[in-house]
């Protein structure tokens, strides 16, 4: 259907109105000049009667005229060659085009039939034309209208679908507080259906609560983000996180939209963006040393309980990963696992992290007060990771927190219950700590109920290869290589070399080495420096020296180490006139040892 005919009612009030005033007749096409409506004998049935040669000319690329004029229609050249040229009663005619956005939509034409309307037409010709391009031009504007409103409907249902399938509830009112807008998501969270559509607000929320907020926003003009504000109605009572945002019209507010999500699970949802992979359970851990295997079968008996871990290792070797495998094994694995890293959280902050705080608790705090990790954690786990990095000030608050299952917000008057399990970890020597006094014994002993310690990978030999090749197959496809193997050579540097970054520093090295690599197979070519390094030095202690040269090397290393000849001598074991002879007899230059 071209535009045109979707006005088609109209176009038809149009040409009935003009005609009723004008004594001529009207007939208006679209731009396949398809006769779309007409009056006296131009109606729709008169299809190809209408000045079509005119239409068709106006109505072409090449025509830079907006409006025609043709006062003989028998010696016009636009009608010369009209097929209807017989039975068309056209005497004179005015043929103007309607565009829209620069787009010929159509031909509005106003036609004399007899020879009076001819002569008047021939007479009044410029106001005529004049007044015909005008109607064109209405027609034009109300087409864009309503092409306008078109768009505009598809964009509102695009909104609409967007705003429902968003999983926010989302609130608009307008300035008066009413309601104009609920989403799909509003609906389900607050048990509420299109009803309310027109209400006030206030019948939504309580009074005291958003009233005040609005009223506030309205007169400071600014915007509520993120805080707690508490759905209660009816029998129903529960916290939301609300975003309120103004909504201006020309500097004047025009209404607010609000948009919220249920407290829980906000909670939940930050819980499993802060939790560091969602996919890693007791498989992900890769190893068949007697080692791991014993802490897997470990992790299995200890996990559904509440009893507080201790994961000990170097840094590299999977506790992170332990930690999150015993959360997905126990009974909790639906609900939270919350990292602290207490090495990273500054001390002074460390109170508010972990245990959250109340609005106005300090300046700068948040209004509605936030949160604490523990409090996050609630009915699932806490992973305090580098626990040996915990300040000894702080420490007596955690064990008393861990101790009571509550705790306090600060600037808080009320203790919290929360029902956590704590998973502790550390690279750190937890027993000398403990003994030089910068670890509490209590606390030590409060988190050590289940110790796992993690050998370091060059204790589980067995390992080594097998991580190996699982991260050879990981990278070689992340990187999309087809790299399968290693090089014979390759693979013994790589197994004898001592690892003391563990498995993150292995893994680090197959990624280095899988980039570099463009062979099908890893080569020593790829291995970083170190690793190769580290060989040598593994054969340089194992070459066997001839005695002078040992001798030799042992005299410089005591001429070095200490800062007379005469105490060089003595742990040499020879006198000082030997030594002078030695150093003599192999040139050794006292001042240039290095
Ligand atoms: N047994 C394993 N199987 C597969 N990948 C592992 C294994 N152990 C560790 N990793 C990988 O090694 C890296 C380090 O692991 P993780 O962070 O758990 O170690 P960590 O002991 O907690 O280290 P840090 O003490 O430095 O925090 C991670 O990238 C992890 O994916």
């Amino acid at each position: 259907m071209t535009k045109l005919r979707e006005i088609g009612s109209f176009l038809q009030r149009v040409a009935d109105a003009f005609a009723a005033v004008l004594d001529y007749e009207i007939s208006i096409a679209d731009h396949e000049l398809t006769s779309l409506t007409g009056t006296g004998e131009f109606d729709k049935e008169m299809k190809s009667l209408c000045g079509q040669g005119m239409s068709r000319y106006l109505l072409s690329d090449s025509a830079a005229t907006t409006s025609l004029f043709v006062e003989d229609t028998s010696s016009s050249e636009f009608c010369k060659h009209c097929q209807s040229k017989e039975v068309c009663p056209t005497k004179a005619a005015i043929v103007s085009c309607i565009r829209c956005s620069e787009q010929k939509m159509g031909a509005f034409s106003l036609i004399a039939v007899d020879e009076k309307q001819q002569q008047t037409m021939i007479e009044n010709k410029s106001e005529l034309m004049s007044f015909s391009q005008n109607v064109a031009n209405f027609i034009a504007s109300t087409l864009g209208e309503k092409q306008m409103r078109d768009q505009m409907k598809v964009m509102a249902d695009r909104f609409r679908a967007v705003i429902n399938s968003v999983h926010e509830g989302i609130i608009a009112i307008n300035a008066k507080g009413i309601i104009t807008h609920i989403n799909r998501s509003a609906k389900q969270l607050l048990g509420i259906g299109q009803e309310k559509l027109g209400e006030d607000i206030d019948n939504l929320f309580s009074k005291i609560e958003l009233d005040k907020i609005l009223q506030e926003m309205l007169e400071q003009n600014y915007n509520y983000f993120e805080e707690e504000i508490e759905y209660k109605k009816e029998n129903k009572s529960f916290p939301l996180l609300c975003n309120i945002t103004l909504i201006n019209n020309n500097d004047q507010i025009a209404g607010a939209t609000i948009s919220f999500r249920k407290l829980d699970e906000m909670k939940k949802l930050a819980n499993r963006i802060m939790a560091e992979d969602e996919r890693i359970t007791l498989d992900s851990i890769k190893g068949t040393s007697n080692q791991i295997v014993n802490i897997k079968k470990k992790v299995k008996k200890v996990a559904s309980t509440d009893s507080t871990i201790l994961i000990r290792g170097a840094s590299g070797t999977g506790k992170g990963m332990f930690a999150q495998a015993i959360h997905k094994e126990s009974n909790r694995c639906d609900n939270s696992f919350v990292t602290v890293n207490c090495a990273a959280i500054p001390e002074n902050l460390l109170e508010s992290e972990l245990f959250g705080y109340e609005e106005g608790a300090f300046t700068g705090a948040k209004k509605g007060g936030k949160p604490g990790k523990f409090e996050l954690a609630d009915e699932g786990t806490i992973f305090l990771d580098e626990i040996g990095d915990m300040p000894i000030q702080f420490q007596v608050k955690l064990l008393k927190a861990i101790e009571n299952k509550r705790i306090m917000r600060v600037g808080g008057v009320e203790p919290i219950d929360i029902n956590v399990r704590i998973i502790a970890a550390t690279n750190q020597d937890l027993d000398k700590m403990v003994t030089k006094g910068t670890f509490r014994e209590d606390l030590f002993y409060r988190l050590n109920v289940i110790p796992i310690n993690i050998p370091p990978l060059r204790e589980r030999q067995e390992d080594i290869s097998l991580l190996l090749h699982f991260f050879l197959e990981k990278y070689a496809e992340l990187l999309n290589k087809e790299i399968k193997d290693f090089t014979a050579k390759a693979k013994k540097k790589l197994l004898n070399y001592s690892w003391p970054g563990n498995i993150r520093e292995l893994e680090n090295t197959i990624e280095y080495a899988v980039n570099l690599e463009t062979s099908h197979q890893i080569t020593i070519q790829s291995l970083p420096n170190r690793i190769l390094k580290y060989q040598l030095q593994v054969e340089e202690k194992d070459r066997v020296l001839p005695i002078n040269e040992v001798e030799k090397k042992t005299i410089i290393k005591a001429l070095k180490k200490f800062e007379t000849k005469q105490r060089a001598a003595e742990v040499l074991g020879i006198s000082e006139t030997t030594l002078y002879r030695r150093i003599k007899k192999y040139n050794i230059d006292s001042n240039r040892l290095d």
